[in-house]
């Protein structure tokens, strides 16, 4: 019999103004792709040895690895048997869009994660036509792990400044592998230290001499029988870290370890048995691995968000604290403005971050298919927009999961709300896959350019149109949807013209390009996200949205329940349907090794004797 519902639960229920089911619907692209996902969701997480007997914070830093790696054979070989053959490739790829299905048995991410995640996807963009089929072959298959290893100790963010080398030997037609220094060892990939047997190598190319820039190599690193480092191959673990602790985090160094010329991936450069180097038509193509993961990481911060906010505002309506107003008892905290104020913008962007996500998916699909054909002319607004949406959805998802998590005070400190882990992985998003500010900067490249072209004339593409725009000085001012925009466009146009405008006056004053772009970088950021518009808007948009908090209060446990996650996703003793937080946090305090017994050992070998004066 399943436990009963909170009641405050079962009221904001019975007030929600719309059809959930609906929203599910919508939010999964169709009922029949809900009902799709559904069945993946029921078919996984009803297999045996997914998850933890003991709760995996109470497990040492070893432990929580090797439960991991145990979990994700279960796991993915549960995903390969779920996957209904009858469904397109599309359909498959739809039902775990929206899917948060790996966060129901990884707390902290996979050891898996980079397999999926960046190993093949290098392949699929990287290798040519007969190195794709080899690899994707295994690769799909899980016969071999693999990882995407481009950064070094040394370097993150500077991939032209990657130390590790790649020698051309036409000899023996092999590529020599080295890293002449402690800084060039790869030191990050997820799955590196002891799961992975592959990896895709980002190094710099070497031929008689001469660099030919950055390329990318696929290598093996372990035994695939034994697991043993190849000869040449030195490889740890790079120890804990704020999260992200079951993916496997690793280092790895080459001394002069050979590998033979087709381990080089061909498809946009190529190295010919003689040594000839034949060019890519454009370079920025060996970087395009990162680019489909930024836009990966948009939809998957709508879905982080998604999960903290479902958790906190099914908390708050749970929740009662202090007096509204005398002798009226205590209120639920999601009556109080402020908690809506905390809550109700995690909803909002989640949702903008979801159609953000399959806008941009649909951008990339179409450049991606013109750069088969050949035309690269839409890369480079590709890559800006990548850049700023990874930049602004990373960083605003990180605020609004610590605001989630604040909001539900000290319970959301628990790590049995799950509110910490989800913050420490949506937080690594802001550095991995291209640090922010460095993201945005790229942005701010291609933002000043734009407006160059739009003073002279030219005409510029869809997304960059609103620099053109003749905007009126004194736009008439209407808290309408399209007036805000309109007033969001005027000021992101002025924040690009200011930015302009600082550079020349470096310039004028006798500073280098470099420099003055050095110097203006604060305003650059700035003008590739939002800020703040003028002052007598706010007080005309702040009544507006203090209405609209009202609007959304008495829908807000539905908006959250439309998000359709199971409690083995939320994984959180303060976000499950039901509402039982006491309960569910009793249960879990109990579930520490330290209430096994009533008196802890060391009582008897250190407090005691303390006490007594004896120690
Ligand atoms: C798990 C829970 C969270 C859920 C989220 C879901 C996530 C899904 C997967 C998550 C799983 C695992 C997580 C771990 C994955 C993380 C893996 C990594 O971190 S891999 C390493 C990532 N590293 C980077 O991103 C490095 C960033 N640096 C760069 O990209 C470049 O160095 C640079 C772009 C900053 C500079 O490059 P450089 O060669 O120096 O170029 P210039 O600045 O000189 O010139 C710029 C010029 O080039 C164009 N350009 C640059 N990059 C590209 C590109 N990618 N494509 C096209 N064009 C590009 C740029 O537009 C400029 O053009 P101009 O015409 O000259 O202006
Ligand atoms: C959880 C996690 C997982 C990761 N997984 C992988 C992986 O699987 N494979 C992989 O290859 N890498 C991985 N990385 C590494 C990640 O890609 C790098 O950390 C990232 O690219 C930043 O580089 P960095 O750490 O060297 O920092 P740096 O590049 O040294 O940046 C440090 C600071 O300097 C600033 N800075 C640097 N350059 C500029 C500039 N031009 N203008 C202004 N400011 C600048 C940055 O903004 C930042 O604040 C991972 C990182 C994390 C945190």
């Amino acid at each position: 019999m399943s436990a009963k519902v909170n009641d405050d639960l079962l009221t904001e229920r019975r007030k929600c103004e719309f059809n959930v089911e609906e929203l599910t619907n919508y939010l999964d692209g169709g009922a029949q792709a809900t009902q799709n996902r559904r069945k993946l969701e029921d078919k996984v997480l009803s297999t045996k040895g997914l998850f933890d007997e003991v709760p995996e914070e109470y497990l040492s830093h070893k432990e929580k690895y090797e439960n991991a790696v145990r979990k994700a054979v279960v796991y993915y070989k549960a995903m390969k048997e779920a996957e209904d053959p009858n469904q397109t490739e599309q359909e498959r790829a739809n039902a775990t869009y929206r899917s948060l299905l790996h966060a129901a048995v990884f707390k902290d991410n996979s050891p898996f994660s980079l397999h999926l995640a960046m190993f093949i996807p290098a392949i699929l963009g990287q290798a040519d036509e007969e190195q794709k089929k080899y690899w994707m072959k295994r690769a799909s298959k899980m016969e071999i792990i693999g990882t995407y290893a481009q950064t070094e100790l040394g370097h993150g963010t500077f991939i032209r400044g990657l130390e590790t080398t790649a020698t051309y030997d036409p000899k023996t037609e092999e590529f020599v592998l080295h890293s002449p220094t402690l800084t060039a060892y790869k030191w990050w990939p997820g799955s590196l230290a002891h799961t992975a047997n592959y990896c895709v190598v980002m190094a710099h190319l070497y031929i008689n001499g001469k660099s030919c820039g950055i390329q990318p190599f696929i290598v093996q690193f372990r035994d695939e029988e034994t697991h043993q480092p190849l000869p040449g191959i030195k490889l740890g673990e790079i120890g804990a870290k704020l999260g992200f602790n079951t993916v496997n985090n690793g280092f790895l160094g080459f001394d002069q370890h050979r590998i033979p010329r087709n381990r080089m991936l061909m498809k946009n450069a190529q190295v010919l048995k003689d040594g000839t180097f034949k060019r890519s038509p454009n370079s920025k193509l060996t970087y395009g691995t990162m680019v489909y993961v930024r836009v990966v990481i948009v939809n998957g911060m709508a879905n982080q968000l998604a999960r903290a906010v479902t958790i906190a505002v099914r908390y708050s309506a749970v929740r009662r604290q202090s007096e509204l107003k005398p002798d009226a008892g205590e209120p639920q905290i999601l009556d109080y403005v402020t908690q809506q104020h905390k809550l109700f913008i995690g909803i909002a962007s989640s949702h903008a971050f979801t159609l953000t996500a399959k806008w941009l998916t649909r951008m990339y699909q179409k450049v991606t298919a013109d750069l088969e054909k050949g035309n690269l002319d839409e890369l480079p607004e590709l890559h800006a927009i990548a850049c700023c949406l990874k930049a602004v959805t990373t960083t605003d998802t990180s605020v609004l999961v610590e605001r989630s998590r604040t909001s539900c005070g000290g319970h959301g400190y628990m790590l049995s709300s799950n509110l910490p882990q989800i913050y420490g992985l949506v937080t690594a998003a802001c550095t991995y896959e291209g640090e922010n500010t460095v993201l945005m900067l790229q942005t701010a490249r291609s933002l000043v350019k734009a407006l160059e072209q739009a003073q002279s004339g030219k005409r510029l593409s869809p997304t960059m149109s609103y620099l053109s725009e003749k905007v009126s000085s004194r736009l008439k001012w209407d808290n309408s949807i399209d007036g805000i925009v309109k007033g969001f466009r005027r000021v992101a146009y002025g924040k690009v013209e200011s930015a302009m405008r600082s550079m020349r006056k470096y310039v004028r004053s006798g500073l280098g390009p470099e420099d003055a772009w050095n110097m203006s970088s604060v305003q650059l950021v700035a003008a590739s996200e939002y800020t703040s518009i003028s002052e007598a808007d706010i007080r005309q948009l702040q009544d507006t949205y203090e209405d609209l908090l009202g609007k959304i209060r008495p829908n807000a446990v539905g908006l959250v329940d439309a998000f359709d996650f199971r409690d083995q996703i939320l994984n959180s003793t303060l976000g499950a349907y039901d509402g039982r937080v006491y309960e569910r946090l009793m249960e879990e305090a109990l579930k520490s090794p330290l209430n096994a017994e009533p008196v802890n050992q060391s009582f008897h070998k250190y407090l005691k004797p303390f006490m007594q004066g004896k120690l």
